[in-house]
């Protein structure tokens, strides 16, 4: 899956239009307020995994609710051929809330970054997979340039070290093999345990109980990206109540 992805995303990258629009509004730093409420809500439409999910959702109604029930940060899938994201959902949402916004993308380009800055986004995703460290570096620099965080993302412990002189803050781990599709929650607790406390970990995918919330903080998971789950949900507040409970 994750070759199809790569491929695809050449031509999404030649659609960015060459004038950006002319950022509007600061970066929001997004590790206190993921202090305070450790979940990062994404919009996601559709996915490979789960075809579509929430095809006909408002964006910015999506994530203005994820806001208000108890989100730090909103993850936006800005992929337009798997996942029905875009740049536009990018600029609603940032322009919306008033919550660190994460540009989710399979970042290969600096043309992407220079995107994600001007729709708006706070914090960019660098998956160390799609990789080699010499990109990590670049692409790390570019982001650093403009100011935007990073979330560095692995699957992997040896992944971790792809990434781990980059001086990363944020790492995620994600329990979802990209080749695969398939989730293994045990694997991504137990790369979560192995990394240093230093950083500031996220434990990223499938998530969708008080139980995952809880046994991915005993894995040493200081926050939680959660898509599917959420956008699946006819009532945010309860769902969110739900989340939270796993950190009683
Ligand atoms: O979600 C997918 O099917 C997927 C397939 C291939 C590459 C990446 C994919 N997802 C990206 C993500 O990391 C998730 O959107 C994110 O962790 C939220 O996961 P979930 O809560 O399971 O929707």
């Amino acid at each position: 899956m994750l070759d199809k992805i790569l491929a695809n995303k050449k031509y999404e990258i030649e659609e960015i239009p060459e004038i950006l629009p002319k950022r509007t509004k600061d970066i929001i730093e997004p590790l206190q307020t993921l202090k305070n409420k450790p979940f990062i809500a994404e919009v996601k439409k559709a996915s490979p995994s789960a075809g579509e999910i929430k095809p006909d959702a408002s964006p910015a109604e999506q994530a203005a609710l994820y806001e208000k029930y108890g989100a730090g940060a909103v993850s936006v899938l800005t992929d337009k051929y798997f996942f029905k994201g875009s740049f536009e959902y990018l600029k609603e949402i940032s322009e919306k809330i008033n919550t660190p916004v994460l540009c989710k993308d399979f970042i290969i380009s600096e043309r992407q970054i220079e995107a994600a800055y001007a729709f708006g986004a706070d914090i960019i995703l660098i998956i160390a997979a799609v990789l080699t460290q010499e990109e990590i570096g670049r692409l790390s620099e570019k982001a650093r340039e403009l100011n935007l965080y990073i979330l560095y993302e692995i699957h992997t412990a040896e992944e971790y070290e792809k990434i781990k002189d980059f001086s990363p803050a944020l790492v995620g781990v994600n329990s979802r093999n990209l080749d695969t599709l398939e989730i293994d929650k045990q694997k991504g607790a137990q790369i979560l345990n192995t990394l240093p406390d230093s950083l500031f970990k996220i434990a990223e995918s499938g998530i969708n109980s008080p139980e995952d919330v809880a046994n991915f903080r005993r894995a040493g998971a200081d926050a939680f990206l959660i898509g599917t789950y959420l956008m699946k949900s006819d009532n945010i507040k309860e769902s969110f109540q739900n989340l939270y409970r796993g950190l009683e």
